[in-house]
């Protein structure tokens, strides 16, 4: 009702200044409309909104509420005659307001009457719902400002999903009986809601931006008190006028916006596009997921249903291997008789495959993942958000460095990582498993959640994103362990014994470089359970395991030519990793510190035979610096001591 005396009335003074200060200072900012087309300063304010904010009479709703309530009552040409005596400027708004209350003059019973005749789902503007339930979806606070009259307002607001808290109206005064205590006669409103007056909702704006820090606030509206509320202090930043149900003229031109179906502000909504970096075991299966996420109905509003897959190209069965999954939506190599899903697209080129990602994840392995992130450099948006599902780490001259530190560095995004209980080709057959998310954005990870989570694969989010990183990294040298135990033919009580061991250096370690890091986080996927897994169906566990079996066959083979021969083009971590980690405690003079992880290193350098991992405690005080430093005496009461214990196996 304000919006049509303030646009209906050509001479009412209050209308008129409202109308020319709007209509003239909005158009100093983005120039003489009509804007039927954004433009792409106003389209970054409405994807960036943290809070919209929407007029309700003839924007949510189909109708002036209060006309409707006239009608209902039998007054609605008494009511529309003061409507257009006040056009004449003899009256302000707040007067104008009050004489047409006088006139409906309706008691409580007749508002119910009212309201069931006109039920507030049948007054809906149609994509006004859906609209605002994608808004909150994403984390956006809505609200309806109303001129209108919070009995009448109430209803639309529940029938929107918005929280009564969030709405900004007016309020009738009622007679109260002083026998029952009930509301019998209507007299009036209440003055004090900023609503009822010129300005009232900039002014209800401001109020909003004082308890909460939004950075940007939208106001959608069809009328000049909606378009007023972007002119004064404090009050929206962008606003949008609608034109879905009246077409006013001034509030067209004005409007930096100026849309008539909500449809069109839901298309313009940022959708999240997903890019993985990375096409080998792990990394088909984790965007295998994401896809069946993505291509679920009801993503699209909030998801690309593509996905590309960045793929260091090959040739496969003499075609490029790019252009195998692509056609057959499966990785050949890596990944066989496992269908990804129609809605991934393999790309050989990194630009390509990160041009308009708002979430990259990153899954190649470690001693690629250096390269791949400086040929990112300028190419990813500041606005997206990473993950890395990488188990590894560098070690640089100046110290260790996680890899979702190197993407934090090197191309200035948040980093989250996914580690945990994660042998690829199992999942990949859709068997339950679960991993960890930690993130240092809680709504990150929440995202990160919706994109990776499925029926048969749970997460769970952890803050503690070193944390994470470490255990998925050093449980690899574990695992070596674990392959040189069982390749000597041990059982149960020495694996247990040699995992416990190497559980307790894996958190001291990292607790050791990471004073941050938390004991609890060892308790969850990406801690103990991803240590079993891998100590028992990992391939840092096999090619260890073969690695024994080639010495024990007079045959040695190293671990580079086991990685050839085992794993099909698949990479071992372990290795590299078990060098990086010696290389720290080399350096920091924490060898002896940390026995399980030395001993490995010396295993698998050749230093030491394997059997050595049975008696890694003096395996690891003995000195090598290399293998011909070790003295003849120590290495051979090593191997006889484990021969000893594994009946001969070493
Ligand atoms: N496979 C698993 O079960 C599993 C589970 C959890 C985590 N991870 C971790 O995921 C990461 C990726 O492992 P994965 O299993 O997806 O890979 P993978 O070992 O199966 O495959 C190797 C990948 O490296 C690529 N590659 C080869 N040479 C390259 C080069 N020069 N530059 C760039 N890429 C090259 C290959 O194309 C292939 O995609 C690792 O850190 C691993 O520890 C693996
Ligand atoms: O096969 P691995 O040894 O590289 O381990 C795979 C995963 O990390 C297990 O979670």
């Amino acid at each position: 009702m304000l919006e049509r005396l303030a646009s209906q009335s050509p001479h009412g003074k209050a209308a008129q200044t409202a109308t020319a200060a709007a209509a003239a200072s909005w158009r100093a900012v983005s120039g003489p409309g009509p804007h039927l087309e954004p433009s792409p300063r106003v389209l970054k304010l409405w994807r960036s909104a943290q809070a919209v904010c929407f007029d309700i009479d003839c924007t949510v709703a189909i109708n002036d509420q209060l006309d409707l309530l006239a009608e209902f009552m039998g007054v609605g040409e008494k009511v529309a005659a003061i409507t257009n005596s006040a056009m004449d400027g003899s009256m302000s708004l707040e007067d104008a307001l009050e004489q047409r209350l006088a006139v409906i003059n309706c008691t409580p019973a007749d508002i119910q009457a009212f309201l069931k005749a006109h039920p507030p789902e049948s007054r809906l503007t149609p994509g006004a719902k859906e609209l605002i339930q994608q808004l909150q979806s994403r984390g956006i606070a809505v609200y309806l400002i109303s001129g209108g009259f919070r009995e009448l307002c109430l209803p639309i607001c529940r029938a929107l999903n918005v929280p009564p808290k969030q709405l900004f109206a007016n309020r009738m005064n009622w007679q109260v009986d002083d026998d029952t205590g009930m509301p019998t006669k209507l007299v009036g409103f209440d003055l004090r809601e900023p609503t009822g007056h010129q300005g009232g909702k900039p002014r209800a704006i401001a109020e909003l931006r004082r308890m909460f820090p939004y950075e940007t606030v939208v106001m959608v509206g069809d009328g000049i008190t909606d378009l007023e509320a972007v002119q004064e202090g404090g009050g929206a930043d962008l606003f949008i006028g609608f034109g879905g149900i009246v077409r006013r003229r001034v509030v067209e031109e004005a409007a930096d916006w100026f849309v008539d179906s909500f449809e069109v502000l839901r298309e313009a909504l940022p959708r999240h596009r997903v890019a993985m970096i990375g096409s080998g075991a792990w990394a088909c299966t984790a965007v295998k997921m994401i896809a069946e996420n993505l291509a679920e109905e009801g993503r699209s509003d909030k998801f690309c249903r593509d996905v590309r897959m960045w793929v260091f190209e090959e040739e496969v069965e003499g075609r490029k291997l790019t252009e195998l999954i692509n056609e057959r939506h499966e990785n050949v190599k890596y990944m066989p008789g496992v269908q990804l899903g129609d809605n991934i697209i393999a790309c050989a080129d990194l630009a390509e495959t990160v041009k308009d990602a708002t979430i990259l994840v990153f899954c190649s392995p470690h001693q690629f993942i250096h390269r791949i992130v400086k040929q990112l450099a300028g190419l990813v948006s500041k606005d997206a958000i990473a993950i890395s599902l990488i188990k590894g780490m560098r070690v640089r001259p100046d110290g260790p460095q996680l890899i979702s530190e190197l993407i934090r560095k090197e191309l200035g995004l948040d980093c989250s990582v996914l580690m945990g209980a994660n042998i690829a080709g199992d999942i990949a057959r859709d068997e339950l498993s679960e991993a960890t998310i930690a993130d240092s954005v809680l709504a990150n990870g929440q995202l990160l959640q919706e994109v990776f989570e499925r029926p048969y694969f749970y997460t769970t989010l952890v803050p503690d994103v070193v944390g994470a990183e470490m255990c998925g990294t050093l449980k690899n040298i574990v695992a070596l362990a674990a392959g040189f135990v069982e390749g000597l033919g041990f059982g149960p009580n020495t694996k247990a014994a040699i995992m416990r061991a190497g559980l307790n250096e894996m958190r001291r370690f990292a607790k050791a470089l990471y004073p941050t890091v938390r004991d609890e986080t060892f308790f969850e996927s990406c801690g103990v359970a991803d240590l079993i897994a891998t100590c028992y169906g990992g391939r840092n566990r096999l090619v260890a395991k073969e690695f024994v079996a080639a010495v024990q066959g007079g045959k040695p083979e190293s671990f580079a030519e086991l990685e050839a021969r085992l794993l099909g083009g698949q990479k071992l971590q372990g290795v590299l990793t078990s060098d990086e980690v010696q290389a720290i405690l080399q350096r920091r003079g924490w060898e002896r510190d940390y026995p399980l992880f030395t001993t490995v290193n010396r295993i698998v350098n050749e230093q030491l035979p394997p059997s050595s991992i049975v008696d890694y405690k003096a395996a690891a005080q003995v000195r090598v610096a290399a293998a011909a430093d070790a003295s003849a005496d120590d290495l051979s009461r090593l191997a006889l001591g484990a021969a000893a214990a594994a009946g001969g196996a070493a």
